[in-house]
């Protein structure tokens, strides 16, 4: 039975896994956004600038490890999004975007013998050519017979490659009579590959002496924690996480040594990590970020990696094998009962914060968290670029949502945000006083869908990041903004902190209110900065190595 065009596009992203959708309306997407209002089936949650609305996306997918939808208008609105898809991009993540567009009879209009419309670039497909370089697969629904089998095949790509789609509805198409949505079969896998590959990474784990399980964001992106937590158990061997796989595992029971990162982390873990003759890489994307700073370059010869639908064993290749069946292929030929691991005790996280007059140091805000994830629980964690970052490395492990390679400004409030919705938690958010000059804003929001996240904005009136890799520049300077106060004026409670004991009072003041979101402003010396980050700057420097940041 037909349907107007964007109900079928609804439903099927529905039955694709997509729970919620972010988004800002303009006059291309006004009736599809009338759809989705009316249809209900999945809640609309807007924001207040798009960039907010790709990050939120974003986040919700890396929460759900499946997709997440950004719904915006043509140019104006979409292209304003281009910096978080790319983002998407990059960290793989499962983000949807859906544009008003055009309508295809105005389609014949624009450029040269018409009128140039509205929020038009150069040419009416200059979005969808920009998109093209930041998603995996694309489409204009602009023929409706097409439409169905358009739809599933981008749902598809978006799914099975773990990278961010682009789906235009031009606006005259939008109430077009059109068949349901047939999702489209798992592309196909040869069983054989798949065998050869396990039967290869089983026997290099079974001869190695020091085998190791490093783990990454792929793990979670298809929703394969659980397994992965199973197979690290049942195999005994020890488990690191990237830089941006932390948070990775943390609901699972297994031999947790931490997080890798090279001359910027634990010693103890690099060594582990470096020395390992069987380093079996799950959903590792070898970014400089995860591995720019290996004292020792890792042997890949000696490594295995599965990512990005493929494996490598050594010189072996092996293409089309998806992570999650060779997962599965691991443990049809793991042992059945866990096996003993030889404890690799973790590195010791600070805590028992030291409530006294003195300033407040990075460390301290990390202590500080501990102490009251101890108390209270621990919280998801959505944190921005810059020392906020690093510093979360010294908290508890809980999911974390992060810009850890693109390293963009501007992710840490919206996809505090995005945690909201897509899981009904409190996040905490780190976001660094530059950063929340971006996107902090959008807390300005919560009222509306009645959001509480609890915001530690790291206050040192800097871009400090930077001023760690050139010291001698003065552009670096920022203002001291007063954003406790502004907290009031957007709706929520602020709470400045300028010693230690008043950042545990706040903290403790911030975590007991849920009426409102909450912001604790940390008020931070000039030059204070986590000891990960001073790791990490001395890394990058000692390999002379350009840093993207
Ligand atoms: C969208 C974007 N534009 C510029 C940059 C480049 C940058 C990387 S880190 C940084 C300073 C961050 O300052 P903040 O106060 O937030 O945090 P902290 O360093 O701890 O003081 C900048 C400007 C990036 N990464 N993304
Ligand atoms: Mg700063």
């Amino acid at each position: 039975m037909t349907q107007p065009l964007a109900r079928v596009l609804i439903h099927a992203l529905a039955d694709h896994g997509a729970r919620e959708v972010f988004g800002i309306p303009g006059d291309f997407a006004l009736p599809f956004f009338r759809h989705l209002e009316r249809c209900g089936r999945l809640p609309l949650y807007t924001l207040s600038h798009e960039p907010g609305v790709g990050f939120a996306a974003d986040a919700a997918a890396r929460w759900h490890g499946g997709l997440g939808v950004a719904c915006v208008t043509y140019g104006a609105g979409a292209l304003n999004m281009v910096n978080p898809i790319a983002g998407a991009f990059s960290e793989k993540s499962q983000v949807v975007v859906i544009s008003g567009g055009p309508g295809v009879s105005e389609g014949h209009r624009g450029g040269h013998d018409g009128l140039l419309l509205h929020h038009q670039a150069k040419t009416l497909d200059s979005q969808l050519q920009v998109f093209r370089e930041i998603t995996c697969d694309q489409t204009r629904l602009d023929d409706p017979q097409r439409a169905p089998v358009e739809i599933a095949r981008v749902l598809r790509s978006c799914r099975e490659q773990s990278r961010p789609v682009y789906i235009e509805i031009p606006r005259d198409q939008v109430d077009v009579p059109c068949d349901p949505v047939a999702a489209l079969p798992p592309s196909p896998v040869e069983a054989e590959a798949v065998a050869a590959c396990a039967d290869e990474v089983m026997a290099r784990l079974d001869r190695a002496e020091r085998p190791v399980l490093l783990v990454g964001v792929e793990v979670r992106r298809f929703d394969l924690e659980a397994r992965v937590g199973d197979l690290a158990r049942r195999l005994g061997i020890p488990v690191a996480t990237t830089f941006m796989g932390r948070g990775l595992l943390s609901q699972e029971p297994v031999p947790s040594i931490g997080t890798y990162m090279g001359l910027a982390g634990c010693p103890e873990i690099s060594r582990v990590v470096e020395e390992s003759d069987a380093l079996l890489m799950l959903g590792v994307l070898l970014s400089d970020t995860n591995f720019g700073v290996s004292g020792e370059r890792i042997d890949l010869r000696a490594a295995m990696l599965a990512a990005d639908r493929a494996v490598r064993v050594g010189f072996h290749a092996y293409p089309d094998i998806p992570l999650a069946d060779l997962i599965d292929a691991l443990l049809d030929r793991a042992p059945v009962e866990p096996s003993v691991c030889a404890a690799i005790p973790a590195p010791a996280l600070p805590r028992d914060l030291v409530a006294d007059d003195a300033p407040v140091h990075p460390r301290d805000i990390a202590a500080a968290v501990n102490d009251l994830f101890d108390r209270a629980g621990p919280m998801p964690i959505a944190a921005d670029m810059g020392d906020c970052l690093f510093t979360a490395m010294d908290m508890r492990h809980t999911p974390l949502v992060a810009p850890g390679y693109y390293a963009t400004m501007g992710f840490g409030v919206p996809a505090g945000l995005g945690i909201c919705a897509a899981s009904g938690r409190r996040p905490l958010v780190l976001v660094g006083d530059g950063a929340f000059q971006m996107t902090g804003w959008e807390l300005g929001v919560c009222a509306r869908h009645g959001w509480a996240p609890l915001v530690v904005v790291f206050n040192n009136a800097s871009w400090e990041m930077l001023r760690t890799f050139q010291p001698d520049s003065g552009f670096n300077d920022l203002e001291v903004w007063q954003f406790a106060r502004l907290a009031e004026a957007l709706g929520g409670r602020g709470h400045r902190a300028t010693t230690r004991a008043q950042l545990r009072a706040a903290l403790d003041a911030a975590h007991a209110d849920e009426s409102c979101f909450q912001l604790v402003e940390v008020m931070l010396p000039r030059g204070a900065i986590s000891d990960t980050l001073a790791r990490f700057v001395g890394a990058i420097k000692g390999a002379n190595r350009p840093m993207g940041t």
